[in-house]
């Protein structure tokens, strides 16, 4: 069997998309998602230029092979871009793969470990009140799980405030939106956004916080202690994981849930982490982590130390890499949760998808393969529009983490 033609779909239903679509000679096809926000046309380069000459005339059964020819024959190992291609090819592979055995992909993992996929929505609102009811209205839809994000008194463009609550999309403008941050005010305010939203829905939700990678160790390890009192599920990013040993400062002094990973790609990034079960959940994705085959490698890896999943899941992964996700997580053992943030109406068009929402969880679906495809023809009305993600600056003009 042979690899016969390949070709990168660029396209913009509401916010930039890449896709690879990969064609055999027995006419099976699979798709990947590709898509790094703010960055999108480096990674269709790197499909189109350097990886797809190489792919074409393989064999699409051999996606450990493959795997192993992207990631070593690079010779520059590893990235954001890289690695964004290399998931891209894997998806797309192990999508041929599921359809040449006619199931679902997640039988081919391994079968069933859950019926059902636990998920996170994003709660949202420009003051602690408006995040309250926000939160209120993800609790009436459904959601078992919620991320609350929330303006900070006396600091504008706080992150995670949408436009509406549903769809939240950062990468706002062609050249970075100049946001400024407040330590001090933030740490001042999240423990009253938590303790009000336990006082008005008690103790059952699962509640999220995602600090985005804007505290120093010892600053997360305030906020971790101060909102201890009202049990979150999990503290997501709350220092910068260049240095993975800092979340040892942070891990000594809370027993807040910490979850890290959304910006890794490969295990490498996360391997002292895990090993020293400084954290409780790895964010890892099939998008930016090497697809499902070193996906699989991470979540295996995490197992041995009682670390779960909880795979990134914004609007900046398509519906392709949701669809995955949910045959990936149908299957890992050491499951924990998924992010689900809603795609709009015009990017679900474009990638029709046989996965489902009920009740707080997400199903996949039993058609073979990771169950999305890509209308090319509606695609194509969605011309790509550039977007860059906004940048933060301290209150005296330091550069500071977004
Ligand atoms: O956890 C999350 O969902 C966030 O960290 C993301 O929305 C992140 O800001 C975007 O994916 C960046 O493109
Ligand atoms: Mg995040």
């Amino acid at each position: 069997m042979k690899i016969t033609a390949a070709r990168v779909i660029v396209c913009s239903p509401g916010r930039n998309f890449v896709t690879l679509l990969i064609e055999t000679d027995q006419g099976v096809t699979g798709i990947g998602d590709a898509t790094l926000n703010g960055r999108e046309l480096s990674v269709a380069s790197y499909l189109t230029d350097h990886v797809i000459p190489n792919l074409i005339g393989r064999d699409p059964r051999q996606s450990e092979d493959i795997w192993q020819f992207l990631y070593r024959g690079a010779y520059w190992r590893r990235g954001p871009v890289t690695m964004s291609a290399i998931s891209a090819v894997d998806t797309a592979l192990w999508d041929i793969k599921a359809k040449l055995a006619g199931m679902p992909l997640y039988q081919l993992l391994g079968g069933k470990s859950r019926e059902r996929v636990l998920v996170y929505g994003h709660a949202n609102g420009n003051t602690l009140e408006e995040t309250v009811d926000a939160v209120g209205q993800y609790i009436a839809m459904g959601y078992k799980a919620i991320r609350a994000q929330s303006g900070i008194p006396g600091i504008a463009k706080a992150y995670g405030v949408a436009r509406g609550t549903l769809h939240y999309e950062p990468a706002d403008a062609a050249l970075p939106t100049e946001t400024v941050w407040d330590t001090p005010k933030y740490l001042r305010f999240v423990p009253k956004l938590f303790e009000k939203l336990r006082e008005t829905y008690g103790d059952e939700p699962e509640l999220l916080h995602d600090v985005h990678h804007r505290l120093t160790p010892n600053e997360a390890a305030q906020l971790g202690k101060s909102l201890e009192p009202y049990r979150l599920f999990w503290m997501e990013d709350a220092t910068p994981a260049e240095n993975q040993q800092a979340f040892r400062l942070i891990r000594e002094r809370t027993t807040t849930p910490l979850a890290v990973g959304e910006i890794f790609n490969t295990i490498w990034d996360c391997k002292e982490l895990i090993e020293n079960q400084l954290i409780d959940y790895i964010r890892t994705t099939v998008l930016r982590a090497g697809g499902i085959t070193h996906l699989r490698r991470i979540a295996d890896f995490a197992a041995l130390y009682q670390v779960r999943t909880g795979s990134h899941g914004a609007t900046d992964l398509s519906p392709v890499t949701m669809g995955a996700a949910l045959h990936f997580d149908t299957w890992v053992p050491n499951f924990g949760i998924q992010e689900y943030m809603r795609h709009s109406e015009e990017t679900d068009a474009v990638f029709p998808h046989d996965y489902r929402f009920e009740a707080g969880h997400l199903y996949c679906g039993e058609s073979p393969g990771h169950g999305v495809t890509i209308d090319e023809e509606l695609a194509a009305k969605y011309p790509y529009k550039p977007a860059q993600l906004p940048i933060a600056r301290l209150e005296d003009g330091t550069m500071w983490n977004w």
